[in-house]
This record gives structure tokens, sequence and C-alpha cells, in this order.
């Protein structure tokens, strides 16, 4: 059976061709594979977010090509993209984005609705995925009458809802404070581990580190490492 999730080939981002280029990511190899817990670290302005950002559809690659699940995203037009992405790629990111004036339930009820899930299986999907990140009893509770962790997690279960190939988060864990961020990686570990589901993260928080299977670190838009994950106390040999 082939578990590949992402493969990645010579991909290359440059910004401001033009004037002063600026090699975002350059001419990375990635192949990702079905159930992988995956961080993406790296100095400030390596090309994390900017990988993430290509390997999510949300941005193009200037050469190269990414295949996901057998898709070249690379050669699909907007709306096709728009389209694989909604059906495939879960998305977290480090400000939360949960639509204020919509319920926790109904933000992650939203994503379902626009790939036209019929009710009964969206109730029994939100359920499952509310109680997975344990905040059954605030369903109805609007986002600013949630913690930013428990937003987060909401977040967590708003990229689960589509059932996408995998799930991108963009420092997940950087405006949470430590029992916060305990507790989500705590779920998306336990996600990862009973449901196979693959997350990668970039981070630049250790306790993310930590948690990781695999490590893959970026400097200048290269990948210079990629390694199982160390334990904290070794984490002087992860680079970061
Ligand atoms: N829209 C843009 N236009 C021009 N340069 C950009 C743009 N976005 C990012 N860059 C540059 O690309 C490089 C990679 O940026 P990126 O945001 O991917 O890094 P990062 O590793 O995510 O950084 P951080 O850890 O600070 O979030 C940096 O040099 C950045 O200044």
């Amino acid at each position: 059976m082939n578990n590949t999730v992402i493969d990645a080939h010579n991909i290359s981002r440059v910004y401001n061709p033009e004037t002063i280029p600026v090699y975002a990511i350059n001419n990375v190899h990635l192949h990702l594979e079905k159930g992988e817990f995956t961080a993406l670290v790296g100095p400030s302005g390596s090309g994390k977010t900017t990988l993430l950002n290509l390997i999510g559809g949300l941005d193009k690659p200037d050469s190269g090509h990414i295949i996901i699940g057998g898709t070249d995203i690379t050669s699909l037009r907007a709306n096709e993209l728009i389209n694989f992405r909604l059906h495939n790629i879960g998305f977290v990111f480090q400000s939360f984005n949960l639509i204020p004036v919509l319920t926790a339930r109904e933000n992650v009820e939203f994503i379902m609705l626009l790939q036209k899930v019929k009710r009964k299986e969206r109730d029994k999907r939100v359920i499952q995925l509310f109680k997975q990140i344990g905040l059954e009893d605030k369903m109805n509770n609007r986002p600013v009458q949630l913690s930013g962790g428990q937003q987060q997690r909401v977040a967590v279960a708003r990229a689960l809802a589509s059932k996408p190939q995998f799930v991108l988060a963009d420092e997940p864990t950087a405006n949470l404070d430590s029992a916060a961020a305990f507790n989500l990686l705590d779920i998306m570990a336990k996600l990862n581990k009973e449901e196979n589901t693959t997350f990668i993260f970039s981070t630049h928080d250790q306790r993310v580190i930590e948690r990781a299977k695999r490590v893959i670190t970026l400097v200048d838009g290269k990948i210079t490492a990629d390694t199982a994950a160390v334990p904290l106390t070794n984490h002087k040999l992860i680079v970061t």
C-alpha cells in the first residue's frame, strides 16, 4: 500500500525575483507518510511558513512539484486548488482564526456544510470531535467565551472535520501558556496515535519539538537536518 501523503520535489519559492531576490525555499525535497507527527524547525526567516503555505496549497512554488495523495497540486487551477484544500488539508493557525460570530460547534460544522455532508453525519462527527478535544460542554460557546487553549482545541477539531489527508499547523502553541500548550499537544498526539492523523507543524517551541516523532530543520530555505526527535534531556542536539 502506498502511504505517501506529501511528495515535494525540487521546490523553490523566490520573493522579489526582479529586485533583491529572497530564496525563501531553495530546492527542497520533502516526503511525508501517513501517520507522521513532524515538527518543522529553524531560525526566524528560515522559510517554515513559506514551506507550509506551499504544501498546504496556499501559495505556489516558482519551480518544482508538490504531489499530495497522488495529485500534483502545482498544476491545479485556482478554483480546483480551493476544492482540493477543502477536502484534503486541515489548517491550524497560530492565532486560532475561529469565526467570532459562530459558536464553537458551528465553526467545526462549517467546513462539513461546504463539503455538503448530510446532517446526520455532521452531527455524529461534531459530537465525536468535541469529545476528542474534551469540550463537549462548550460546544455552544462563541470563541470569545473560550480560553486561548480551548479556542485552539476547537481549531484542531475544525481542521479534522473534513477528514483531511493531513493537518498543517503553523506555530500552534505560540499564543498558549504551558498548561494549554501541553493539553493541546496531548490531544494532537492522541489523535495521531489512535486515528493515525498526520500532523506537520512549524514551531520554535521546545515543548512541541519534544513531542514530535520527526524533526525537519530548515536554514536559509534549505533542509539541513531531518531526524527522529531527540528527547528533552538531549535537546542541545536539536538545531533550532
Ligand atoms: N511576502 C513576502 N515578500 C517578500 N519576502 C518574504 C515574504 N514572505 C516571507 N518573505 C521572506 O522569506 C523568508 C522566509 O520567511 P518565512 O516567513 O517563511 O520564515 P519563517 O521560518 O516562517 O519565519 P518565522 O519563524 O519568523 O515565522 C524570510 O527572509 C522572509 O523575510
